[in-house]
């Protein structure tokens, strides 16, 4: 079978993007999540935190569906959705347009450039819960908001909440990376408080509206960024930190930047998340289903994006110095 798709990343978060809607390809899910787990294998395959399925929608322009690079598929994907709005955005011709995802319709647009040169694209992140169910997570004290976790080390603090996809964000003097794998994997042996896994983050304020994130993913590890993350931390920001709703907060990443906006209506939240979506390469898979054997062929590079991207990628590791 012959599979085209769009190497991108958002924040340097990267997917291998496939359009069934546009090819009509017709996957099983079991060849949805293998195909998830034998492309995004960063040493025998394409190498990727994710794939992200394009298909049809009855209610919106597109439907996203996101697997993650062990072959589960999440709720949601920030970064990922920033792609596919892009993706469909330009397929269609159009600026506005909504994304369905597995809990929410989500509305996606071209916005101002969040940096020089970089195409910008903004999507909604809801429904965003504090409730334990909707990780959930199951603790003494509810919500679980900066609390310590049964399992976790006892000198971390966590906040719980989903974005829908469920993450729990600790606010640390300094990112430490081994620190944040070593807690990110023991969080997700832990069924007893999170039966459907956790993606951990931890977040250092560098000045007002200004955080660094990094997570551990649930499905893929340590990544470079992830959008739910960084939303769900910016919303922990204005709650716990400094930070304001309403105002830009700039989130560093160490796969770039992006811009969160943290919205309160009555008691609800929702998260505006503003970033590139980088379109790296394109190929096709030429791929054998019986012995799970393929190569790629006809790639086209995007250079002159991933060049662009260089600048802000070096100004954001300029933002976090020597921080892990
Ligand atoms: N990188 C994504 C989130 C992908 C899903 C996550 N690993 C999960 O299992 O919830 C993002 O940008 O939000």
């Amino acid at each position: 079978m012959d599979i085209q798709f769009i190497k991108c990343h958002g924040s340097g978060n990267d997917f291998i993007l496939i359009d069934e809607l546009t090819h009509g390809y017709t996957f099983t899910e079991k060849e949805r999540e293998d195909l998830s787990i034998l492309l995004c294998d960063r040493n025998d395959g394409i190498g990727s935190d994710g794939i992200l399925f394009v298909m049809d929608s009855d209610k919106a322009e597109a439907r996203m569906r996101m697997f993650n690079s062990d072959g589960t598929e999440a709720e949601m994907c920030g970064n990922g959705l920033r792609c596919v709005a892009r993706h469909v955005l330009e397929k269609e011709g159009k600026t506005h347009i909504a994304v369905e995802t597995e809990k929410a319709m989500l509305a996606v647009s071209q916005v101002e450039e969040i940096f020089p040169g970089i195409d910008t694209f903004s999507v909604a992140i809801e429904p965003v819960s504090f409730e334990p169910a909707s990780l959930p997570v199951r603790v003494d004290t509810e919500p679980a908001s900066k609390t310590t976790i049964p399992g976790l080390p006892e000198h971390l603090t966590f906040t719980a909440l989903s974005v829908p996809n469920p993450h729990i964000v600790a606010i640390v003097e300094d990112i430490n990376q081994e620190e944040l794998a070593h807690v990110g994997e023991k969080a997700n042996q832990l069924p007893e408080v999170f039966p459907n896994g956790v993606n951990v983050s931890f977040m250092k304020l560098l000045e007002k509206n200004k955080v660094f994130v990094q997570t551990f993913e649930r499905g893929v590890g340590l990544t470079n960024a992830c959008g739910t993350a960084m939303s769900a931390s910016s919303l922990v920001s204005t709650i716990h930190g400094p930070n304001e709703t309403g105002e830009p907060i700039v989130v560093i990443n160490k796969g770039g930047l992006v811009n969160c906006v943290v919205e309160k209506e009555k008691e609800s939240f929702s998260i505006q998340l503003r970033g590139n979506a980088t379109n790296v390469y394109e190929a096709m898979v030429q791929l054998d289903w019986s012995s799970r054997t393929f190569h790629v062929e006809n790639r086209k590079e995007f250079t002159e994006e991933q060049t662009k991207y260089e600048k802000l990628e070096a100004y954001a590791a300029s933002q976090i110095g020597g921080d892990s």
